[in-house]
């Protein structure tokens, strides 16, 4: 299990297609569109009548796919693809997805995941007991085992039995020769969209910025607790459990997703526009200019502006050609990364007070740089303004945040990392200017949202990492009364 942080990575993307004559070609075009949640490694399975084809590899798609003889070999009607981040597990193509399992009823069935399953160590035991032998080292795997093992009459109770089995996050696409399936665990941790083409093809994804690619229609979210079906009849929703209790990701709002998708009917870039507009509230300053830093933070750079009365203006551009996150072993290496990434526009910045806006702070490296890098540039003062609360606990739901390390926020106080960084004056948004940024997506106590990297509030018990975070809690001294939402 990776237990380095190495900066905010992203969680892997799910894309699902049935029904079109074009189902591998049109997985390929949504994950290219995904490709922000998960650049290690990428896969597709395609279904010709009840025949299974699989490609797949390690790093970004456009290199999985870079053989054009690879994607003639997707033929059929329906599809299943992914793309990878590790959040268990190594980082090998053994762990790259869709994976795949045999069935004695429906013969084979092809599955992926999104998330993260908190009692993975505890099922391993079991499933080995069970003398089951193992295809990779991810947490992914065990749900197509589970079903596997069951003794439940048909796959979908095998699956209905498996999913109420499995604890964390979990969004699931699965394909049987007949069928397209996803299921969303009871906190609806991820985002999972279901949408239509024309033609009457059924598409089921991760963001509905994948929807938008390949022309299909949004059609509604998947919920908590559910499992969707999609046949050659048509789509059936049906329930593994209706004990639910919405906690989406607040990072997928802060980071994670792309601005131009719609998460439970919010739109990314507007809930990024009022972050950076209540942090303006939170923290108004005196200055010139308000720059973001490129590429997750723009759009809340822009709402602080636009809140502040504070001119915006491209302070930082970002070289294309290096990819989202720079996922290096040492800090050197870390450091190296962010210069080749961003560098200052001299002429906004230079004799200017600037105020630098990110989405967030994780170990500091690219505020530390480019704090840096601006004054280099002239600035006479910059006053960094995070868009997102301090982030001190770990995630163990899907991001490959899981001990608390090497965050800066868990270990030092705002003062003591803004002089760390280098900075006139540093801010966080609040929790509350957080979710009032969102919206309230219920009238629960933690209104749809799970902010526990902020608070601490984790949504479910933590299983096999609850010795772990109670120790590093307890080292830390980070949180007095840190609780479980049961
Ligand atoms: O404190 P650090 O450890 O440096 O991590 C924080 C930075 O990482 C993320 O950006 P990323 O580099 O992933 O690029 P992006 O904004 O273009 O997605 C995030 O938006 C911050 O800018
Ligand atoms: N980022 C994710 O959603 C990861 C899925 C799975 N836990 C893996 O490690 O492959
Ligand atoms: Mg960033």
């Amino acid at each position: 299990m990776p237990n380095e942080v190495k900066g905010l990575n992203e969680e892997c993307g799910l894309f699902g297609i049935w029904g079109s004559e074009h189902a591998a070609q049109l997985t390929y075009d949504g994950l290219h569109s995904l490709q922000h949640r998960g650049q290690e490694g990428a896969g597709i399975v395609s279904n010709d009548h009840g025949e299974f084809h699989r490609q797949r590899g390690l790093g970004l798609l456009a290199e999985v796919f870079s053989d054009p003889q690879k994607m003639t070999t997707l033929t059929g009607q329906a599809a299943v693809g992914h793309v990878r981040y590790a959040t268990a597990g190594n980082h090998g193509v053994e762990n790259i997805q869709p994976m795949l399992f045999d069935h004695p009823q429906v013969k084979q069935f092809a599955l992926a995941h999104n998330g993260n399953l908190t009692n993975a160590n505890q099922l391993r035991q079991e499933l080995r007991a069970q003398n089951v032998t193992f295809q990779a080292t991810s947490d992914s795997e065990l749900l197509g085992e589970l079903v596997q093992v069951s003794n439940q009459p048909d796959f979908i109770s095998q699956l209905k039995a498996g999913l109420n089995h499995i604890r964390g996050g979990f969004a699931y696409i699965m394909m049987t020769p007949t069928a397209l399936v996803a299921a969303l665990d009871p906190n609806g941790f991820r985002p999972l969209v279901i949408g239509k083409m024309d033609d009457g093809a059924t598409i089921i994804c991760s963001e509905t910025c994948a929807l938008d690619q390949v022309g299909a229609t949004f059609v509604r979210d998947v919920e908590p607790g559910e499992v969707v079906i999609v046949n050659n009849h048509g789509m059936t929703i049906d329930h593994f459990t209706t004990d639910t209790h919405l906690a989406i990701c607040s990072m997928e709002y802060i980071y994670f997703a792309r601005p131009d998708s719609v998460i439970r009917g919010i739109s990314v870039h507007e809930a990024r526009l009022r972050m950076g507009a209540n942090i303006a509230k939170e923290a108004p300053v005196k200055a010139d200019v308000v720059i973001g830093v490129p590429n997750s933070s723009l759009s809340a750079a822009i709402g602080y502006a636009k809140a502040s009365g504070i001119p915006y203006d491209m302070g930082m551009i970002k070289n294309q050609y290096v990819a989202r996150t720079f996922i290096e072993p040492t800090q050197a290496k870390r450091a190296r990364g962010v210069s080749m990434k961003l560098s200052v526009v001299k002429s906004v910045v230079a004799g200017k007070d600037i105020v630098l806006v990110d989405d967030s702070i994780v170990r500091g490296t690219t505020s530390s740089y480019i704090v840096r890098l601006l004054k280099k540039a002239g600035a006479k003062s910059v006053h960094v303004r995070i868009a997102s609360p301090v982030l001190k606990f770990p995630c163990y739901y899907g991001i490959d945040i899981q001990t608390t390390k090497e965050l800066i926020g868990a270990n030092h106080t705002v003062d003591e990392i803004r002089d760390l960084i280098g900075a006139d004056s540093l801010a966080y948004l609040s929790v509350d200017g957080l979710v009032n940024a969102i919206g309230e997506l219920n009238d629960t106590t933690n209104h749809g949202l799970c902010t526990a990297y902020f608070d601490g509030q984790y949504p479910t018990p933590l299983y096999d990492y609850q010795a772990g975070f109670d120790e590093e809690v307890a080292r830390l001294g980070l949180y007095e009364g840190v609780q479980h939402i049961d």
